[in-house]
């Protein structure tokens, strides 16, 4: 995307995290990113590309039944600087497991944006072959991430976030993290 930012930003603070969470993993796994800050014009654009896309599957969907649909696995651009987007407020990731350098399957790609992306999906649906292997896969990448201070957004196994509105909510404390000044991205 055009106005993407080269590189995955995050918040000083989250570095730390991050840094416990790789300790927590077992020898050979590493973990890798796939998004993280996105500035408010990028979550725009990813925000209307998705919305064309469910109005064309849902054409007799209502304006809101639109949003909601939308806002499930794509933020809303939120114009109130006190209700920023996660990613533009550098506190969130996409991130996923590798073994040996290589991506584990997770039972979906990233930015699959169906119910199989649910990250307690396998935890109910197929107990056996592959999706008992995607359930644990999912599974170490929450436990590392949760111990290391992370939330995870359910409805996506790839995304975590420390200091935003949904980290805040899960533990009952004011957000650290508004929207980020794009002047400080360095
Ligand atoms: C677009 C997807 N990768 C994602 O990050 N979704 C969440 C809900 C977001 O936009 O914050
Ligand atoms: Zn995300």
């Amino acid at each position: 995307m055009a106005c993407a930012p080269q590189g995955c930003w995050v918040r000083e603070g989250v570095v730390p995290l991050l840094q416990q969470a790789l300790g927590l993993l077992p020898e050979d796994y590493s973990l890798l990113i796939f998004d993280a800050y996105r500035p408010l014009a990028v979550q725009q654009a990813l925000y209307e590309e998705y919305s064309a896309l469910v109005r064309r599957s849902h054409p007799e969907y209502t304006p809101e039944q639109l949003a909601a649909a939308v806002d499930d696995f794509v933020a809303l651009p939120h114009p109130n600087p006190a209700r920023p987007a996660p990613h533009a407020t550098g506190g969130a990731l996409d991130l996923t497991l590798c073994y040996r350098g290589r991506p584990l399957p997770m039972g979906t790609e990233f930015d699959d944006f169906t119910n199989l992306a649910q990250t307690a999906y396998f935890e109910t649906n197929g107990m056996a072959g592959e999706a008992e292997a995607f359930r644990n896969t999912r599974r170490l990448l929450y436990n590392m991430m949760t111990a290391a201070g992370f939330v995870n957004y359910s409805e996506e196994w790839w995304h975590y976030s420390y200091g935003d509105r949904l980290w805040a909510r899960t533990f009952g404390k004011t957000p650290i993290y508004g929207l980020c000044d794009e002047k400080n991205v360095e």
